[in-house]
C-alpha cells in the first residue's frame, strides 16, 4: 500500500476487535463482498497466559487515555483482537432481565439469543474456572457466599442474582481472543484485506452519506472509498471517529460500571493465580462484587503494587458519563457516583465486603486491620452505549440520517447490563452480522 493511494471495497470495517472480528469474518462469507479491515494496531496477534494483562505502560497493544477525573486514565486494546485479547477473560452473559427490552422492541427472539450466545461459547471457547483452579481467595469467597445466599451452578451459562462462577474465554490457562474465535479463520480469504497500522482519520462523505474513509498507513495518506463504512472502533474510537468526522453531535453520554476497590494485605504471598477474577457475586441492587485473586501488579508489568482488592462495580443501571471533543483531542468524563450510591446500593456492598473480610473463612488470607476501602471510585474499563441501539440507530447499527454507516461494538449496546459488556457485544456482532449478510 503506496502512500497517497486509493483503493475501493464494497464494505469497510474500522477496528479489528471483538466486535470487529465477527463482523470481518461474517461479512466476507459472500466470496463475492470486497471487504477491507482497517486496524490502527500491530499486525502480529498477541496470545500468552491469562495470569499477564499486556495493558502497562509499555505495551504495544494498548491506547491510554486520560479522563476528566484528576488521576485516573483508562486503555483499550489496540490490535487483532482489540480489547479481546487485552481483557480480564471474563465472559459472563448478561441476566436474562438485562435482555427483555432487547427482545421486546428489537428483532431478536429469546430464542435467537440464545443461540448467538452458545455459538460464542464455542467459537471462543468459553468453559468456567474449575474447582482446582481456584485461587485461595476465591475459594475463601465462593465459601462465604453459598453460606448465604443463591450459588449458580458453574456449567449453566446464565447468571443469577447470587454467587456466580465466572465462565472464561480460554485454552487452557490461554487467552483466546476475538482473532483465535473468528478473524483467524478467516483472514486468508481473497475477498478479505486486513491491514494493520491503520490509523482511520476520517469517515468520509456528506452529511446524508457515507463514500469512504481517509487513513493514515505507515505514516503516507491512504483512501478507501465504499458505499458502507461499519465502525467497530470501540465506544471511544468510535465515538472520537465520528465526532471529528461531523457525523454525530457532541457530547455523547455513555454509562461506566464505576467501581469502589476494598484492599487489604495478605498473611502470605502464593503462587501467581491463573487469572484475576474467577467468582463474582450479583446483588439485587445491580452491583457486581469482584473477588480480585490478588494485587494487579502480579498480572501488569510496570504497574506499581498496591495490594489486593475486592471490586464493587455500579453495573446496572451503572454511572451516566459523557463523550466528548475539545482542541480536536477526545475528552472521555466516566462520571461520578450515582443513583446507584445514593439508593445505598454500594455503600451495602461495600459494607458486606468489609464484614467477609474480616470473617473466619479471610482469617488464613487477610492480615488483620488491614482492611481499607479505596475514597475514589475506579474504572472497570466498561464504557459502553454512546449510540444506543434502537435509539440513535436502528436494529443493525445503521447511524440515522447518514446512509452507509453502521456502528457495532460497545457503542451500541442498550444499556449496562448486570454482568460485563465483552459476550454481550461480541453477542451483538453475531445478530447484526447475520442480519447485514441475510
Ligand atoms: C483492560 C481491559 C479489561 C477488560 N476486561 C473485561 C472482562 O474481563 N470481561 C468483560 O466482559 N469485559 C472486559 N473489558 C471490556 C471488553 O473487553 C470490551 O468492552 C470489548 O472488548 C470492546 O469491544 P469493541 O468491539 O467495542 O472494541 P475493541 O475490542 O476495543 O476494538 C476496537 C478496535 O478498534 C481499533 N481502532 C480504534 N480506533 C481506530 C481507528 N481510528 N482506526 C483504526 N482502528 C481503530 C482499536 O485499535 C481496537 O483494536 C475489558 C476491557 C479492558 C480494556
Amino acid at each position: 500500500m503506496t502512500a497517497s493511494s486509493r483503493h475501493r471495497a464494497d464494505v469497510v470495517i474500522v477496528g479489528a476487535g471483538s466486535a470487529g472480528s465477527v463482523l470481518a469474518e461474517r461479512l466476507s462469507r459472500d466470496p463475492r463482498r470486497r471487504v477491507v479491515l482497517l486496524e490502527a494496531g500491530p499486525a502480529a496477534p498477541l496470545s500468552g497466559p491469562l495470569d499477564t494483562l499486556p495493558i502497562g505502560p509499555s505495551s504495544s497493544y494498548v491506547r491510554g487515555y486520560t479522563t476528566v477525573d484528576r488521576g485516573l486514565s483508562i486503555v483499550r486494546g489496540r490490535g487483532l483482537g482489540g480489547s479481546s485479547a487485552v481483557n480480564g477473560g471474563y465472559f459472563l452473559r448478561w441476566h436474562r432481565s438485562d435482555l427483555a427490552d432487547l427482545v421486546e422492541r428489537g428483532p431478536w427472539s429469546a430464542q435467537r439469543i440464545e443461540a448467538a450466545y452458545r455459538e460464542l461459547d464455542d467459537a471462543m471457547s468459553v468453559s468456567p474456572w474449575h474447582d482446582d483452579e481456584l485461587s485461595d481467595a476465591s475459594v475463601a469467597f465462593e465459601n462465604y457466599w453459598s453460606a448465604r445466599g443463591d450459588v449458580r451452578d458453574p456449567d449453566d451459562p446464565w447468571p443469577i442474582v447470587g454467587l456466580n462462577r465466572v465462565r472464561s474465554n480460554r485454552r487452557g490457562r490461554l487467552r483466546f481472543s476475538a482473532f483465535d474465535g473468528y478473524l483467524g479463520a478467516a483472514i486468508s480469504r481473497p475477498n478479505l484485506t486486513v491491514v494493520s497500522g491503520a490509523d482511520v482519520e476520517r469517515v468520509r462523505g456528506g452529511d446524508t452519506a457515507v463514500s469512504g474513509v481517509d487513513v493514515v498507513v505507515d505514516g503516507g495518506p491512504v483512501r478507501f472509498d465504499a458505499g458502507q463504512v461499519i465502525a467497530c472502533a470501540g465506544t471511544i474510537g468510535t465515538g472520537e471517529l465520528l465526532l471529528r468526522s461531523g457525523l454525530v453531535a457532541g457530547p455523547l453520554k455513555l454509562i461506566e460500571h464505576r467501581e469502589v476497590l476494598v484492599r487489604y494485605r495478605r498473611r502470605h504471598v502464593g503462587t501467581l493465580p491463573p487469572t484475576v477474577l474467577q467468582s463474582v457475586v450479583h446483588t439485587a441492587d445491580g452491583c457486581e462484587i469482584r473477588c480480585y485473586t490478588d494485587d494487579f501488579a502480579r498480572f501488569i508489568d510496570g504497574v506499581p503494587g498496591s495490594g489486593p482488592a475486592v471490586g464493587v462495580a455500579a453495573m446496572s443501571p451503572g454511572v451516566p458519563g459523557r463523550l466528548g471533543s475539545a482542541g480536536g483531542e477526545v475528552t472521555v468524563d466516566l462520571g461520578g457516583p450515582s443513583a446507584q450510591w445514593s439508593a445505598g446500593a454500594v455503600d451495602d456492598a461495600v459494607g458486606s465486603v468489609v464484614q467477609m473480610l474480616t470473617s473466619a473463612e479471610f482469617a488464613d488470607i487477610v492480615e488483620p486491620d488491614s482492611v481499607a476501602v479505596q475514597q475514589d471510585p475506579s474504572t472497570s474499563q466498561h464504557a459502553c452505549a454512546t449510540l444506543p441501539l434502537g435509539a440513535a440507530t436502528d436494529w443493525t447499527g445503521a447511524v440515522d440520517g447518514v446512509d452507509g454507516l453502521h456502528v457495532v461494538d460497545g457503542s451500541i449496546l442498550p444499556c449496562a447490563g448486570r454482568s460485563g459488556p465483552h459476550a454481550t457485544i461480541m453477542l451483538l456482532a453475531c445478530l447484526i452480522g447475520d442480519d447485514l449478510i441475510g
